[in-house]
This record gives C-alpha cells, structure tokens and sequence, in this order.
C-alpha cells in the first residue's frame, strides 16, 4: 500500500527532489509581496514546458488508478480514520445549521466532488441531503462508486470528469469539496470555484475539507498534488469571490498527519458573520 501524501506530514521522501530543483518553494511567503512571488513560481511551473506540467491532470488520474478501490486506498492507507473524519464532518454541518438556521431549510441537493468511491456520499451527504450527486475523474472509482451507491434511490448522477472541465448542470445547496482541491491547479480551481458559486442555490454552500500545510505549499511529483497553506487556500477564496462563513481545524487525526481543515463558503457579502475556531 502507497501511503499517499494525503496523510503525511511533511515533504520529506516524496518532494525533497522537487524541493532541490526548485530550492525557492521551500520559502513561505508572509508578506503581499512575498505571496505574488509565490504565485508567479506556481505560475512558471504549471505554464512551462516541461512534461510534468503538462501532463498534471493524467499523470494524477494515473496514480489514482494504482490506489485501490477501499477507504484504505482513497485514504492513503488511513481507512480506519474513516469515522473520525465522517463524525467531524457531520459536527461541522451541524455548527453551520446552527449558526446560520436558515441552512436548515435547506438540505435537498448535494454534489460530492473528487468523490472517489463514494464514501463521503455514503457515510454523510446521502444522510443529510435528499439527492446527491457525484463527480469524480478516475473511471475505475466511478464503477465503485455506482457499484456501492446505485441501489440508493437519493443518490442521482455520477459524472466522470475533472473538476477542471466540470460544467454544472443543476443547482446544489451544497458543493462538498473534500480532499482533492489539492489536485486542482489554482487558476482552474478559482474558475472552478466560480462556477460552484454560481451554481449554488439561494442559501446553498461550500464545503472545503483539505489538508492543509504549515507554510509555504508542498509539491507531490508522484500524485501530482499541491498541499497548500491556510492563507494560500483563503487567498484563492477571495479570487473566487467567496466568504468564509465557518473554519475548523478536524480534531483527533494522528499528529504525524497534515492538519486538515474544513471550511464552510458563501458568495462574498452575503452573510458577514464569519465565525472561527
Ligand atoms: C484522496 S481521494 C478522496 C476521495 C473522497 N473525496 C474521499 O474523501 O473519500 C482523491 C480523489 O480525487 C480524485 N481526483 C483527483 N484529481 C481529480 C480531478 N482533477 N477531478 C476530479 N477528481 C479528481 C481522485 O481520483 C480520488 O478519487
């Protein structure tokens, strides 16, 4: 079993070849300055020529297709966290509804994105909400996923695409984004962002659950995956327009582990009582 960046803690194997070729990624950037300096090396690196940036989203759908078709393999060899993950989760959800009750009103239709197997569908959102949607790249967990979930009469359609080319058919009341924003580069995933946004009802929300690094972002050249920063993530929320309306940090995961955060999105000045943890 691969253990996937996914649940560990720091770059240490897996990006200390990256990091000697690209000796200024180690740097965090504190100041407006340093973060445009950040962006621009995002930038050349996902523009370049080279193989490894064009080929980011295969070359990730490739490594998803080694991992097998478990919690374990969508967990990075962590498949018992499962509970803790889904518990906190369903937590936050309920944190939200009672900070903002009009959510409440509101759970009818759900899209799980990057949804893997369906787990989160599974052991949460088909729970919570009255249909749900899933989208997610990978064929080989697609079939799982219709596998597992298809006798369930609330769980509707399974779309087999990237995020990054997604084009939003319905309108959600909640877009669950968990544990692949990390595979997303940052000018799709702010477009992408953007079109959640505009596809989300009246009272609909976000959903981010993410892991998150200490500083600075982590590049994984086996999974072709970023981790980034809390101010990174809230930089790329504000390109798309978005408030964050509630953030907390998941509690209980093994410390050797990536802190991940979860974090609630509205469209920008509709509700200006962001709550923190
Ligand atoms: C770590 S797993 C998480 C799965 C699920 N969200 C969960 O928590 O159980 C990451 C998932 O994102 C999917 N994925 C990776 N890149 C993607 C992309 N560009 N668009 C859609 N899904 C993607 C992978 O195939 C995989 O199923």
């Amino acid at each position: 079993m691969i253990l996937k960046n996914l649940f560990k803690r720091k770059p240490i194997l897996y990006s200390l070849p990256f990091l000697i070729s690209y000796p200024q990624f180690s740097n965090y950037a504190k100041t407006q300055q340093k973060h445009q300096n950040q962006e621009e090396q995002l930038k050349n690196l996902w523009d370049g020529d080279d193989e490894f940036q064009k080929e980011w989203y295969s070359k990730g759908n490739q490594y998803w297709q080694t991992c097998e078709s478990n919690y374990d393999g969508v967990m990075g060899g962590y498949g018992h966290l499962n509970d803790l993950d889904i518990k906190f989760s369903r937590y936050f959800l309920q944190q939200l509804q009672e900070k903002f009750p009009q959510l409440s009103q509101n759970f009818n239709r759900a899209l799980d994105c990057g949804a893997g197997i369906g787990r989160v569908t599974k052991e949460l959102l088909m729970n919570v909400f009255q249909k749900v949607d899933l989208l997610e790249q990978c064929d080989k967990y697609i079939f799982e996923a219709k596998n597992q979930l298809k006798q369930y009469p609330n769980v509707e359609d399974f779309y087999q695409m990237g995020l990054q080319e997604f084009q939003f058919q319905k309108q959600y009341d909640c877009i669950w984004i968990q544990w692949v924003s990390n595979q997303i580069k940052d000018d799709d995933y702010v477009r992408f962002l953007q079109k959640c946004s505009n596809s989300l009802s009246q009272d609909g929300f976000i959903i981010v659950k993410e892991n998150i690094s200490e500083e600075g972002f982590i590049l994984d050249s086996q999974d072709y995956s970023i981790t980034r920063s809390d101010s990174m993530y809230k930089q790329l929320f504000s390109k798309a327009n978005l408030d964050i309306i509630l953030e907390k940090k998941q509690p209980e995961f093994p410390d050797e582990l990536f802190d991940v955060k979860m974090y609630a999105l509205k469209r920008i000045s509709e509700n200006k009582n962001s709550i923190q943890q």
